[in-house]
């Protein structure tokens, strides 16, 4: 009998939820078992505020580590969360199963209706941006911690609302409790939000094959455009900046965003090409909007 393959994750109940996903749909794909092993990364025991944490990649490195030493034989990440630097020693083996991109409020009342002042907790500055650009007399709060823990702060009273991704609360099936999906035109998602990311060793050559069942083309070239445009804009996942694409199997259309933290001035910017041109659409808007003063705009909030 061959023996299971060893899948990596982190063991938050969204990790361990989207894991168990890409687990069970290899087993179906392959007829291979799957064992999880859990992993505790530097972004899960760190306290500190995300956009401070210094650098990307902090709840990466421990699987990528693990995963280069043979301790496991893929990994799965949500892939919003992947540095766009390229390690080659790593292979982005499959980018699969995308959930609906958006953001979402998790409230008992939509943003418009939510009483002025009111508290609303999310840390991401390309949320709290593009929020503030709807509902500038609002108070955002910074809050980090797993999607129940923030969902837990409004019956606590701490807050009024909460931002977090429409797919990690449908997973989690805790969608029920969200009282907007925001349109890509109100708050565009991080790149790759929705998205999983596999990984394994760029020396394992059998795995590559085996895993590659798992990757869904169209998710591949809507997310390769999106990450293009962080890449070349030179930001990591905590920026101002929102990329979405859509692939029809032809064309790809794709918008970025990048907002200054007041949420008045942005630049926003769309494009579309041939799907095989993804790469090169992404890192072309990204230039289009430097031309235009994103790089202005990121800079002036990165410290
Ligand atoms: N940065 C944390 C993170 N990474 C992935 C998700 C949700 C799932 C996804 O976007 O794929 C979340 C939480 C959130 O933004 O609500």
């Amino acid at each position: 009998m061959t023996a299971p393959l060893r899948m990596g994750t982190r063991k938050s109940e969204l990790a361990t939820t989207q894991s168990g996903l890409v687990a069970k749909r290899l087993t179906e794909l392959t007829g291979r078992a799957v064992e999880l092993v859990g992993i505790t990364t530097f972004g899960d025991v760190s306290r500190a505020n995300l956009t401070q944490l210094g650098g990307t990649g902090v709840f990466v490195s421990e699987l990528r580590n693990k995963l280069i030493d043979g301790e496991i034989d893929f990994a799965v990440h949500s892939l919003k969360d992947l540095p766009t630097a390229d390690d080659p020693r790593i292979t982005l083996v499959a980018t699969a199963l995308r959930e609906d991109p958006r953001d979402a409020l998790v409230s008992s009342a939509k943003l418009a209706d939510l009483a002025p002042g009111a508290r609303v907790g999310t840390g991401s500055p390309r949320r709290v941006a593009q929020l503030r650009a709807l509902r500038p007399d609002l108070h955002y709060v910074p809050i980090r911690g797993n999607a129940p823990t923030r969902i837990g702060k409004i019956a606590a009273g701490e807050l009024d609302a909460v931002v977090l991704a429409t797919a990690g609360l449908r997973r989690l099936g805790r969608d029920g409790e969200i009282s907007q999906i925001f349109e890509v035109d109100e708050v565009l998602p991080a790149p790759g939000q929705g998205a999983l990311a596999v990984e394994c060793s760029s020396d394992r050559a059998d795995l590559i094959e085996l895993l590659g069942v798992l990757d869904d083309p169209r998710t591949r070239t809507a997310v390769t455009a999106e990450r293009a445009v962080l890449s070349a804009l030179e930001a990591g996942c905590a920026a101002p900046v929102g990329a979405f694409a859509s692939d029809d199997g032809h064309i790809l259309n794709l918008t970025a965003t990048v907002v200054a933290i007041d949420g008045v001035r942005s630049v926003r910017k769309s494009t579309s090409g041939p799907r095989l041109a993804a790469m090169d659409l992404g890192r072309d808007l990204a230039a289009a909007m430097i031309a235009e003063g994103a790089g202005t705009l990121m800079g002036e909030q990165a410290h």
